[in-house]
């Protein structure tokens, strides 16, 4: 279990250059040694921060044809509908990169559309499986968990990451790799959502947070004053907090700050 880093940022915009160099120098190491870059997006404001893939040196340096992009969660519901974090990933990041439409691992099109949440969370594990079989998803160690190169993740203010809240039992699954909640404190109230065990096998984490709403859960999820599931969180090789200055404020002085 690796131990969390966290670096700090004077503004958003430095945080997006950071964060553009990180996935880009992951995705030149994992296809150098696999052909294959599997990328796992959040949704929330974390879309707004990859602004810098888009631009030069990394727009047409990056390998965009190895990369395979998968959802931490998502809200069930259509491809088009406001709430959705493929359409928030694909307006905002997808639609201007050349990742071919086959890798990209979108939540069932009718069972979102239809709001079917325990069924799109069984698809989307099938999903999963099928590209462990492939060989274009690794498996963690002896566990046969699905272990993704890298992932990016937000929290909300109460702590939650992915489609994981405080108080709400999908936290606790040890089984399922993909799980669902039908009455999540966020709207939309159906979401599907990676289990735990399934985040922490990721061989790099990255969770981005900005601004002071999210401070007392940074503190809390950093300091392990108070169980939120973002506290949670490892890594099989590295996990980093890339954090703004407001979203830090709660900490007490031991993060690097750039
Ligand atoms: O509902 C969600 O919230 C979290 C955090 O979002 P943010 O807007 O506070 O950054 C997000 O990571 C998750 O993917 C999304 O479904």
């Amino acid at each position: 279990m690796a131990p969390a880093k966290k670096i700090v940022f004077k503004t958003k915009h430095e945080l997006a250059v950071e964060l553009a160099k990180y996935t880009a120098n992951l995705s030149s190491k994992f296809c150098k040694e696999r052909g294959i870059f599997t990328v796992v997006l959040s949704g929330g404001d974390l879309i707004s921060w990859l602004w810098k893939l888009l631009e030069p040196p990394y727009a047409d340096s990056i390998e965009w044809s190895k990369w395979h992009i998968f959802w931490v969660d998502e809200r069930v519901c259509g491809w088009d509908d406001a709430d959705s974090n493929y359409k928030l990933a694909y307006d905002g990041f997808l639609s201007k990169v050349p990742v071919p439409a086959e890798n990209i691992y979108a939540i069932d099109k009718g069972l979102g559309a239809e709001g079917n949440a325990e069924l799109a969370a069984e698809r989307y594990e099938e999903c999963l499986k099928e590209k462990v079989n492939k060989n274009i998803i690794r498996t963690y160690k002896s566990s046969g968990f699905p272990q993704f190169d890298l992932q990016l993740l937000g929290m909300g203010p109460d702590g939650h990451m992915a489609s994981l809240f405080p108080g709400h039992d999908q936290i606790n699954e040890k089984v399922k790799w993909v799980t669902f909640i039908t009455d999540s404190p966020k709207p939309p109230p159906k979401r599907i959502t990676f289990t735990l065990p399934v985040i922490n096998c990721a061989s790099y984490n990255v969770m981005a947070v900005c601004d002071k709403e999210q401070a007392d859960s940074v503190a809390a999820a950093l300091t392990h004053t108070k169980d939120v599931p973002a506290g949670r969180l490892t890594a099989d090789v590295e996990v980093v907090w890339f954090l703004d200055q407001a979203a830090a404020s709660k900490l007490k002085g031991w993060c690097s700050i750039l």
